[in-house]
């Protein structure tokens, strides 16, 4: 058996700590990426084929040059307000997109996948820590994206050989701690990103969406995962496969959360930057509280978190935002 992997999306800010983790742990890694929001820089091993999985002749034309022992599927489009301006651009790319990818795993018995699902598929759930066996109701375009995407591989499974994991992420934040690898989308819109922005200057000020909600400081409260704890939960569910444990559908998140107003203080104290934060309207579509039960993970994956701190997380988003600017005044200074 070939230990060659596909990661779609693998120069994206996900993808890429995934792809670095893979290449440590002695993983052979083919990055297929269109690098529309990816970067060439962020491969840091293995080989990376430029195409979209639009394409089914690009598609076809990877398969069969390579046997891939798995697959880690990340490419999508991300922005929830976006997806429901446009919502048939959601649907073509991360619907559509990963019903293309099946078929060519299927046409060239390629048996396992991992797959980047969100928690955006539970919607506006009554409580506030999520077991997996929650019904889904996602409430909008992005979340009914990725949940017909996981219906679509639960069901190819049903049919088939195909194993899969699928990793329901909470709100992932934080970079390599070496400053290699971190979140460098432009126009991002993730509190954690949007404050470090700040904090270095990158931005004048920042809103607060919502100040009424039911929370001890009226802002929603989220659970912020470290990208290399999430990172670490792709190997372990690559190797989980491998050793044919089956397939699973997984949470992941640390099972406490942080409200706006505790996250961009942690972000002021850590920098020493006192930026403007002006209260707003709440954003649509923002469900209160969202928090993950983690017992799932921990026990099928034997995984455990290794970066599980607010100011560890926040400092590392802070290292790469200074790092990440001072690389675009300075391109050749890297
Ligand atoms: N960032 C989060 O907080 C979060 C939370 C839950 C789930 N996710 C999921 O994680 C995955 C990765 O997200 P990210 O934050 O790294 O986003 P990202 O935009 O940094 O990465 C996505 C990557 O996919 C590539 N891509 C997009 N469409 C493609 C296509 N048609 N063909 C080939 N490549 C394509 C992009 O160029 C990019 O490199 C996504 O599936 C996303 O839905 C992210
Ligand atoms: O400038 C900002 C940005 C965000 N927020 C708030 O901060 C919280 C977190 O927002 P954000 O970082 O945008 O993440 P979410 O909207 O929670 O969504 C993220 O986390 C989800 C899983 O929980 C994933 O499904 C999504 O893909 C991912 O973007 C929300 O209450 C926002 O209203 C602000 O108040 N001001």
């Amino acid at each position: 058996m070939t230990d060659r992997v596909l990661v779609t999306g693998g120069a994206g800010y996900i993808g890429s700590h995934v792809v670095r983790q893979l290449g440590e742990a002695g993983y052979d890694v083919v990055v297929f990426d269109n690098l529309s929001t990816g970067h060439e820089w962020a491969v840091t091993h293995g080989k990376l084929v430029v195409g979209d999985l639009a394409d089914p002749e690009a598609l076809e034309a990877l398969f069969a040059a390579n046997e891939f022992a798995a697959v880690l599927h990340f490419a999508a489009h991300i922005i929830v307000p976006e997806s429901v301006s446009d919502p048939l651009k959601y649907y073509r790319n991360n619907t559509r997109n990963t019903l293309n990818l099946l078929g060519a795993m299927s046409r060239h018995g390629v048996n396992r996948i991992v797959f980047s699902s969100t928690a955006a598929v539970y919607g506006m759930p009554d409580q506030q820590v999520l077991t997996e066996d929650l019904p889904l109701a996602p409430i909008n375009p992005y979340g009914a994206s990725k949940m017909m995407s996981e219906r679509m591989i639960m069901d190819l499974a049903s049919a088939s050989d195909l194993d899969y994991v699928i990793l329901r992420y909470f709100n992932v934040a934080g970079a390599d701690p070496q400053t290699r690898l971190g979140q460098a989308t432009p126009e991002a819109t993730h509190l954690i990103k949007v404050a470090c922005e700040c904090a270095t200057g990158a931005r004048d000020g920042m809103q607060i969406f919502g100040t009424d909600y039911g929370t001890r400081d009226g802002t929603c409260v989220r659970d912020y995962i470290h990208v290399e704890d999430l990172a670490s939960a792709h190997v372990r569910a690559l190797e989980h496969m491998q050793q044919g444990n089956g397939s699973e559908i997984l949470n992941c998140g640390y099972g406490r959360g942080f409200t706006v107003r505790e996250v961009i203080d942690v972000v002021k104290r850590l920098s020493g930057a006192d930026f403007p934060v002006t209260e707003a309207e709440r954003r649509a579509g923002d469900p209160e509280a969202l928090m993950a039960d983690n017992q799932r993970i921990r026990r099928r994956l034997d995984w455990a978190p290794a970066y599980d701190d607010l100011d560890t997380i926040v400092q590392t988003a802070l290292d790469w935002e200074r790092h990440w600017q001072a690389r675009q005044n300075n391109p050749t200074d890297q």
